[in-house]
């Protein structure tokens, strides 16, 4: 493959993605909820702390949730697209799906902890 070949894939590729993070924000009020979390998280990083490994833990634990909650509009979506009637496995896929959010977001919270107690 060429390079301008190459260049083109990795612009499309990006402005899919970047496609993706605006269509959720438009739609998914919990993602601006937790956007808005994760950039307080991030802003008080840069204000409070000085060590840059600890300032990259909490801004990378908070790319992580907002990740965790893109992937969580995907399932949603893509279960809904299948169906809207009630089903055990379109149950078992939102529930894990929202699960990633929880956890991703208690990586934010004892990341925090870790970074605030622990010499
Ligand atoms: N088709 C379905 N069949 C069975 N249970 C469902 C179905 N759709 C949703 N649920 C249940 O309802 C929950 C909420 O689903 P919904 O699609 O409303 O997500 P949401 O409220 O938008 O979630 P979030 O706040 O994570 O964006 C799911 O986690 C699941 O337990």
């Amino acid at each position: 493959m060429g390079p301008g070949r190459m260049i083109k894939l990795i612009y499309s590729k990006f402005r899919y993605s970047v496609d993706g993070i605006h269509e959720t924000w438009l739609t998914e009020p919990s993602f601006r909820q937790w956007l808005a979390l994760v950039l307080l998280s991030d802003i008080c990083a840069l204000l409070f702390l000085t060590d840059g490994l600890r300032i990259m833990i909490i801004i990378g634990s908070g790319f992580l949730l907002l990740a965790s909650e893109l992937i969580n509009t995907a399932v949603e979506a893509a279960v809904d697209l299948v169906t809207k009637e009630e089903h055990v496995l379109a149950k078992k896929a939102k529930d894990a799906a929202s699960a990633t959010t929880l956890l991703t977001f208690l990586t934010l919270v004892s990341s925090w902890l870790l970074v605030l107690f622990y010499q």
